[in-house]
């Protein structure tokens, strides 16, 4: 199968550190698949999902992202390559500009990247990714203020969406929301995988999260990757004995318990 994404010995130290942040991270992601980067705080999560995304520079190793080699790009050549890989940020209170409307947040990649120059066109555009989300209701002039922090989270997404990325880094996206609201958010997540065969990095210190979402599991502990393999192998055979502790830790309970209110949040 092809792979949307191959990182290769990934490795960065920060100055003083006693030992690096992450080491020798190697994985790959096949195109549609929804991969989970588990792991306790500071096992090196972040580190890598930036070193993918290009915000932090690693010391050695190597991220494809559809076939194309991307660590090492100028910054003009890597803004190109943010269109093919969308973040999607832990805290929906900081990563969206207060300033910014619905209209102009979620059509802001269709306008930067020239995929859409007509205002109609656009609007009819964003209408349509709102609807997707399941904020087809909301007045286009609105202001992230006046939304709830589930339904910010619901604007990332149709933001992240609107320049039809090849992948999806979703950085504990989840872990600021009630947990009520985290169920409606990951069903989002989750039917958006399915029906437009999105490809989703999945970064999670919950392996409850990661087990509903994610055919592929990756755990790190202490920057090294210490398992890896789909979610069968891991969470019914797991083979280190971190995975295990992990898993005897699980606390929260099935999301798909609350799949009928999905579009039920206010
Ligand atoms: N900018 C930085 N400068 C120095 N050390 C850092 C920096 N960022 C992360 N670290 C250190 O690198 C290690 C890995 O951190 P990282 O944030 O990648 O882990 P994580 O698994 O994502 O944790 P969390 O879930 O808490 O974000 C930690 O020891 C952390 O203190």
């Amino acid at each position: 199968m092809k792979s949307v994404l191959e990182v290769d010995g990934l490795t960065k130290s920060y100055p003083g550190a006693s030992r690096p942040a992450a080491a020798d991270v190697s994985f790959k992601m096949a195109e549609g698949s929804a991969l989970g980067l588990v792991g306790e705080s500071g096992s090196g999560k972040s580190t890598t999902a930036r070193m993918i995304a290009g915000l932090e520079k690693p010391d050695k190793g190597w991220v494809v992202l559809g076939g194309r080699q991307i660590d090492g790009l100028s910054r003009r050549a890597m803004q190109r390559v943010r269109r093919d890989m969308q973040v999607v940020f832990q805290d929906p209170y900081s990563s969206l500009n207060p300033r910014m409307n619905v209209e102009q947040l979620v059509g802001e990649g269709l306008l930067v990247h020239s995929i859409e120059t007509d205002r109609a066109a656009r609007r009819r555009e964003v209408e349509r990714l709102l609807g997707l989300v399941g904020l087809g209701h909301v007045d286009l002039g609105a202001y992230p203020r006046s939304f709830s922090g589930g339904q910010r989270q619901r604007l990332a997404i149709a933001r992240a969406l609107a320049v039809r990325p090849k992948l999806l880094i979703c950085d504990e996206p989840v872990s600021s929301l009630d947990v009520s609201v985290q169920a409606q958010v990951l069903n989002l997540l989750r039917d958006l995988q399915s029906e437009l065969g999105l490809s989703i990095l999945f970064i999670a210190h919950d392996l409850a999260v990661v087990r509903y979402l994610c055919d592929q599991v990756v755990v790190m502990s202490d920057g090294r990757v210490v398992e890896k393999g789909s979610r069968e192998q891991v969470y019914g055979d797991p083979q280190h004995e971190y995975t295990r502790d992990l898993l005897a830790a699980v606390p929260v309970p099935d999301p798909s318990h609350s799949r009928r209110s999905v579009t039920e949040e206010k």
